[in-house]
């Protein structure tokens, strides 16, 4: 399914936008759930990779196929190498085949688990020949993906010892981390993280039965962010439910975005975000996102919208997500008559003044690819190829748009 985005104007200012559970808090809390089935979660995420993240945990089947669920896949390698006389085959889209895993497998190989590659060394599928694992202490770098410290974290309270992990090198999405750690702390469990060693404490204590609220996702909100940045000054939307203490790492759009002109207020669980000042077309944005590389898609089409330079830096972890987004950003942003130049890790978005009409923008797979191209429907005429992708983390954005004033065909 194409989706044509006629150019759009927000009608309508006052609209209130409730968005489901983040996908990050969401994925974590069924793990810990289906450890700890006394738990109970509310507003959890309903998109596809939580959605297939629940079907895994309650899969008794051989064989589980997790799509481009890439936290999932994470997740319960590390879930269903605990498991006990249970022997599954794990597996994935075409692109999760291409996303490493060898980190994590090889840091549980060491804890003492049965894994073995199906097909290319270090990536997906996997066989997993579930055991009880009796070692505790294990070294991994830590500058490729977060997601594999999380999943060795969640699954910690249940091996015999606990866990000691030393993570080695520049750590990488550094608050992706700090959501699983207090997210074990706000069930009961016992966790440390000084310098560059965390600690699990084995799980003695009983977790008591309590019902846990996730917070809405903070990525999904970036593209509201991106759309007021492109509005008149005076354009407000308000989505709900968020707090200003968050444990997503996104949650830092509210900062960033003051560069672009826009203000966060919150109340009543809610975020209202405001135009309160037009930009400078002089205006230089400079960001490390190396704790926020989600949002990166987002904010570099905002700066082009604008036509305002954008220098991004900490973007490594971008070659291996959905697609290769640093190269999918530069094709995609070139065709609309956008000056990009990329490294491994970097993306410089130049300043320019034009803005192309009626360009089909590829999407790769990734559902942040159409979600963050949407906005630009405020500037210009656009069609999003196979939009039906955002499915992946938030199924409904496009009646959300359409809801606001969105013209789509
Ligand atoms: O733990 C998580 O929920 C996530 C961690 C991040 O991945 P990396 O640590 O691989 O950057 C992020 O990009 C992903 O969307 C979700
Ligand atoms: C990278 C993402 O997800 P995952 O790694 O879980 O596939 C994402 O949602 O942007």
């Amino acid at each position: 399914m194409n989706i044509y985005i006629a150019k759009s104007k927000i009608q309508h200012q006052n609209s209130s936008i409730k968005i489901t559970g983040s996908k990050s808090e969401s994925n974590r809390l069924l793990l810990l759930q289906a450890l700890y089935p006394q738990i109970k979660i509310e507003n959890v995420s309903n998109s596809d990779d939580s959605k297939l993240m629940q079907k895994a945990l309650a899969s008794k089947d051989a064989l589980i196929d997790i799509h481009h669920a890439g936290t999932a896949m994470r997740f319960l390698t590390a879930y269903f190498s605990i498991q006990e006389n249970r022997e599954v085959t794990i597996t994935g889209s075409s692109r999760m085949k291409e996303r490493p895993i060898k980190i994590l497998v090889e840091a549980l190989k060491t804890l003492g688990a049965d894994i073995t590659y199906l097909d290319n060394d270090g990536f997906p599928p996997l066989k997993i020949v579930g055991k009880k694992l009796i070692k505790s202490k294990v070294k991994l770098e830590a500058n490729v993906s977060s997601q594999y410290i999380s999943a060795l974290l969640l699954i910690a309270s249940k091996l015999e010892n606990g866990l000691e992990l030393t993570l080695e090198g520049n750590i990488t999405s550094v608050p992706y981390i700090k959501m699983t750690l207090s997210l074990l702390d706000s069930i009961g469990i016992e966790t440390s993280f000084i310098g560059n060693i965390i600690t699990v404490k084995p799980g003695i204590k009983p977790i008591e039965p309590q019902t846990l609220v996730v917070e809405s996702d903070w990525s999904s909100a970036s593209y509201f962010y991106s759309l007021i940045a492109m509005s008149d000054v005076g354009t407000k939307i308000t989505i709900a439910s968020y707090k200003e203490a968050s444990l997503q790492g996104d949650s830092v759009l509210a900062t960033i975005y003051k560069s672009f002109g826009v203000s966060t207020n919150y109340s009543n669980q809610s975020i209202t975000l405001q135009k309160t000042d037009a930009i400078d077309s002089k205006t230089l944005i400079e960001l490390d996102l190396k704790n926020a590389p989600d949002i990166a898609q987002t904010i570099a089409v905002t700066a082009f919208g604008l036509g305002i330079e954008c220098y991004m830096i900490g973007l490594h972890t971008l070659k291996i997500k959905e697609t290769d987004r640093l190269v999918a950003l530069k094709t995609e942003l070139e065709k609309l008559g956008a000056n990009i130049s990329i490294t491994d890790a970097t993306l410089h978005v130049k300043p320019s003044s034009i803005i192309k009409a009626d360009i089909t923008i590829a999407t790769y797979n990734d559902h942040r690819m159409a979600m963050a191209f949407a906005p630009l429907g405020l500037k210009t005429s656009i069609m999003i190829e196979n939009a039906d992708v955002v499915s992946k983390s938030y199924p409904q954005f496009w009646e959300d748009f359409r809801t606001i004033g969105f013209n789509l065909k």
